[in-house]
């Protein structure tokens, strides 16, 4: 008798007009096991995943759930039947509260004489909340006011109370800092103790080695190969994702920490509620600046803050010793945002590539108030498109339909092509697979070079290690520790400053 597998997939086929996004794809994944994924951007992961979990079919193919035809005509009906997934975008509903993510759909279980009563539902959601260890987080809440982790975590939330017995894992962990990774990593380890399924997909090499039993490598939309955990070896896994060997400096190499005396933008006895407090920030012409912390410690509000999308309560943003109020005039003192939520806050999703790369260097290309060259325009938004390796059809694609690194490549390409003096990076590279890393890092290498200033904020410590000149350390809105480059400082020297 064939081994019963808890999912299988024979034979997948998907094509999105001309581009194939699967081709000829099987997989099998036993109970008790966690198994990752992992390729380039665009090579068929979340395809592969999100037709498993019901938010799409396949054009050829079949699968097959403990052994049985498996074929979910939706999330909602996968979920139902055992197969829940976190998707790598946004998955809850912002205009409501997080009780009514949580119990979306079946609010009417709560329903006393034709009303719902708010109470039972928001404790029973804290239940849920709470069961994950995520009771920070209040069910009351409205989820718009909420940060992306916790969302993330009320999306997990949400498909855990549906106890599945396949849990699959889309990109989610570089959304969040090491505590909230901290709950995935238990919650994967438990279904894993039950003999249930994990499905992970994860850009983070370090990442998935540790977590996961197998690794299976997409590449252009075909299975390559899979390595099971005693197999596992960095650079034979690189090789075989991107089909060749990764060749230089992955980070910088050197440990010259100097820039310029010259401060460009700078923060005076900053305070916004309890994310800055009595905050005083310099950043100098030519410094790569990394900034770390955990959950809620104001980098992110920091962020925002430095470009002029979030205003003081007291104090003052100062770029080249002039206020900074807003975001128009940070744009007019040549600096650049990438927000970690890009769905949100970076992107129109529903205009093309084109559109929101060229936003951002329109006057690379206007000639007068209102006139566009189109071929210049096209030819600046080709430029940035094959600097960054962006896996898309064509510069007129949705970026709706781009997979998820790709958007982020998107976001990136619209700041860096302008030539910004100064970049903000909120989690510049989440989601980013590691050829096009290697290539973001070498941007910011040479920017920094040519005497531009950078802000990297991350939630990967080995990132603000390999790249920053400095690299300051936030708790509770305020400095808790900074240090230099040139003291080659280690990892467990700076999380202590966090917690
Ligand atoms: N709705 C769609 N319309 C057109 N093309 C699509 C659509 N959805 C996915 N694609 C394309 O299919 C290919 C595979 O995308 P997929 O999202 O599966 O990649 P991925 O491996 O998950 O990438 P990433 O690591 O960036 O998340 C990409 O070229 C993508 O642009």
């Amino acid at each position: 008798m064939s081994k019963e597998f808890m999912i299988e997939a024979k034979k997948m086929h998907k094509s999105f007009g001309s581009t194939v996004a699967l081709d000829n794809v099987n997989v099998k994944v036993s109970g008790g096991e966690i198994r990752g994924l992992i390729g380039e951007n665009g090579s068929g992961k979340s395809t592969v995943t999100s037709i498993i979990a019901g938010m799409q079919r396949a054009n050829e193919g079949e699968m097959f759930f403990k052994g049985k035809p498996w074929n979910p005509g939706s999330m909602i009906e996968s979920l139902e039947n055992g197969v829940g997934m976190i998707v790598q975008e946004s998955g809850t509903v912002p205009g409501i509260s997080v009780a009514e993510n949580i119990f979306l759909g079946e609010t009417a279980q709560f329903r006393r004489g034709g009303i719902v009563s708010r109470k039972r539902l928001i404790k029973a959601a804290q239940e849920v909340l709470n069961s994950i260890g995520a009771s920070y987080i209040k069910a009351e809440t409205l989820t718009a006011d909420i940060d992306m982790q916790s969302r993330k975590l009320v999306e997990i939330a949400k498909v855990m109370r549906k106890n599945p017995e396949v849990l699959i894992v889309d990109e989610t962990t570089t959304a969040l800092s090491q505590d909230g990774r901290e709950i995935i990593y238990k919650i994967m380890n438990q279904m894993k103790a039950e003999n249930k399924a994990v499905i992970f997909i994860s850009h983070d090499l370090e990442e998935i080695m540790n977590v996961c039993d197998a690794l299976t490598v997409l590449r252009d939309g075909k299975i390559i190969v899979t390595f099971d955990k005693d197999e596992f070896d960095e650079d034979v896994i690189k090789t075989s994702m991107i089909g060749r060997e990764l060749q230089g400096e992955y980070y910088r190499s050197d440990l010259d920490d100097s820039y310029d005396n010259e401060v460009v933008l700078e923060i005076v006895k900053g305070e916004l509620d309890d994310q800055l407090r009595e905050f005083d920030f310099q950043l100098h012409k030519g410094e790569i600046l990394g900034v770390g912390g955990l959950s809620y410690c104001g980098m992110h509000t920091l962020g925002k803050v430095l470009f002029g999308a979030e205003r003081l309560n007291a104090g003052e943003v100062l770029a080249h010793g002039k206020p900074l109020k807003n975001e128009k005039e940070a744009m007019n003192h040549g600096i650049g945002y990438v927000s970690k939520d890009r769905d949100y806050e970076s992107l129109s999703l529903n205009a093309s590539i084109k559109d929101n790369i060229s936003i951002g260097g329109l006057e690379c290309f206007a000639t007068g108030k209102f006139l566009l060259l189109s071929g210049k325009e096209n030819r600046y938004v080709d430029e940035q498109i094959k600097k960054l390796s962006i896996k898309c059809q064509d510069r007129n694609q949705y970026v709706m339909t781009l997979s998820g690194g790709n958007k982020q490549k998107v976001v990136f390409g619209k700041w860096i092509g302008r030539d910004s003096e100064i970049l903000i990076l909120d989690c510049p590279t989440r989601g980013v697979d590691i050829g096009v890393k290697q290539a973001m890092y070498q941007l910011m290498y040479q920017m920094k070079k040519e005497g531009k200033s950078i802000v990297i904020i991350s939630e990967e410590m080995t990132e603000l290690l390999g790249m920053a000149d400095r690299i300051l350390i936030m708790k509770d809105g305020k400095k808790a520790a900074e240090f230099m480059r040139s003291d080659k400082p280690q990892e467990a020297d700076i999380i202590k400053y966090m917690i």
